[in-house]
């Protein structure tokens, strides 16, 4: 089984954003991704709508309803708003992050024990609107996945921003890939698939499915968006494909 790329959209959303103008479109840009390949869309939207707009979310979900077996995933923290946004969407996956409205961007996984009812009382209300429930956890702390199983999550995905982090540093990313490596361990003992995502990149993508082949979706926003100014996005979408591991 080879790992999925699902691109995120939020940072084409944050381009747009910069003007009262349609372009660069999100859709436009989803399809070209969804043509050369990649295997489904992300997107995360935040109460301040500073790149995803609550009204791109029903667009995304019609444009990967267009592509057989792609897959929708909406990632947030569990608030009404947010809960009514994917109910209405309908994804194949929801991510929950325990992102605060303040933050810039997200830095943490979830403490699980400390959210065990919140988490199980809305994990339990998406699974039966038919959706996979994944939950964000920390790179180097395999407590979580069994706890996620507990509270009755699909799946894991490992923040693999502390590992894109270390770009400039191999002693570090060999610490973190080791650590993650072990997290997504105790989640395969657990019985989750795995997903990972936060600054993955041309480069560290490699090293990271050479040690996990096993993780089932990478989600890649910032460094598509980088990679396609240069590249354009059917090009960088193919890239990626290869460095997740597929057939080119
Ligand atoms: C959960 C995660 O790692 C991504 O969704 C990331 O938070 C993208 O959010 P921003 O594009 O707002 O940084
Ligand atoms: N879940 C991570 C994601 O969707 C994209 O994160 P990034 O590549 O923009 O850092």
């Amino acid at each position: 089984m080879s790992t999925r790329l699902s691109v995120n959209l939020n940072a084409v959303a944050q381009l747009r954003n910069r003007r009262d103008l349609p372009w660069p479109s999100v859709t436009g840009i989803g399809r070209i991704a969804l043509e050369a390949g990649a295997h489904g869309l992300t997107c995360h939207p935040r109460p301040d709508e500073r790149h995803i707009r609550r009204s791109d979310v029903p667009e995304l979900a019609a444009l990967v309803a267009e592509f057989p077996g792609a897959e929708f995933n909406i990632e947030g923290y569990p608030a009404e708003d947010f809960l009514a946004i994917v109910e209405a969407a309908k994804p194949d996956q929801v991510t929950l992050v325990p992102d605060d409205p303040s933050q810039s961007t997200s830095d943490h996984g979830w403490d699980v024990a400390a959210n065990r009812d919140s988490l199980t009382k809305v994990i339990a209300r998406l699974k039966a609107g038919g959706m996979r429930v994944s939950l964000f956890v920390d790179p180097d702390d395999p407590r979580q996945p069994p706890l996620a199983a507990e509270v009755g999550a699909d799946r894991v995905e490992i923040y693999t921003g502390p590992y894109g982090a270390t770009h400039d540093d191999p002693a570090g990313a060999a610490k973190m890939l080791a650590a993650i490596a072990e997290t997504a361990e105790a989640a395969k003992v657990a019985g989750l698939g795995i997903n990972a995502g936060h600054d993955l990149t041309l480069f560290n993508l490699p090293q990271l499915i050479g040690l996990v082949p096993y993780i089932a979706e990478v989600s890649i926003g910032h460094g598509v968006t980088a990679d396609a100014l240069i590249f354009g996005m059917a090009e960088t979408v193919r890239l990626y494909r290869q460095a997740a591991g597929n057939p080119v």
